[in-house]
């Protein structure tokens, strides 16, 4: 069901210090950061050659992470993302086995425009896990 890894995403304090850093001194091409309102967040893309970091932090005062950044004030790793063929076969079978799906269990648009579901982080380990349609 795993097709691959999409992103690995990073809560930040600060995204445009953090952006700098990933840009200036890491030398690594960083998006322009987007503001997704839906989703609580604004958000920036590293671009790697095997992958992408997610740069993300809170956006609204409903932020999802704002919990996560009050335990992990300088920040640190907050989900992975994988592909995905079919996110809705992928719901429910996961579901069958006992899974949580966050949210109201339907998938919504995320930052690349397919749609994304998160796994709660206690059915995967303590790992929270976004799974993103291809
Ligand atoms: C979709 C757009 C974009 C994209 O890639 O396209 C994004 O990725 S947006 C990313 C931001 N959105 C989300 O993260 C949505 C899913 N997340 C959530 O619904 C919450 O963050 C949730 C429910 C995972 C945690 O919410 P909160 O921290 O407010 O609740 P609790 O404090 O009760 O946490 C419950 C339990 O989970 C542990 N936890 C929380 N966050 C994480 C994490 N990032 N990784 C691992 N574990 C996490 C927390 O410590 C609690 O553990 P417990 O043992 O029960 O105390
Ligand atoms: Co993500």
């Amino acid at each position: 069901m795993l097709l691959r890894l999409n992103h690995v995403a990073l809560a930040v304090p600060d995204l445009m210090a953090a952006s700098a850093t990933y840009r200036a001194t890491l030398g690594a091409t960083v998006s322009e950061p987007r503001a997704l309102g839906e989703h609580g967040v604004t958000v920036v893309f590293v671009e790697l050659n095997n992958t992408k970091i997610e740069l993300l932090e809170p956006l609204g005062d409903a932020s999802p992470i704002a919990a996560f950044l009050a335990k992990n004030p300088k920040g640190g790793m907050h989900h992975l993302c994988y592909d995905v063929a079919d996110i809705r076969a992928a719901r429910d079978h996961l579901v069958a086995a006992g899974a949580r799906v966050l949210g109201n269990g339907e998938p919504k648009i995320g930052a690349h425009g397919k749609p994304v579901l998160f796994l709660h982080p206690g059915d995967v380990h303590g790992t929270l896990t976004e799974l993103e349609e291809v």
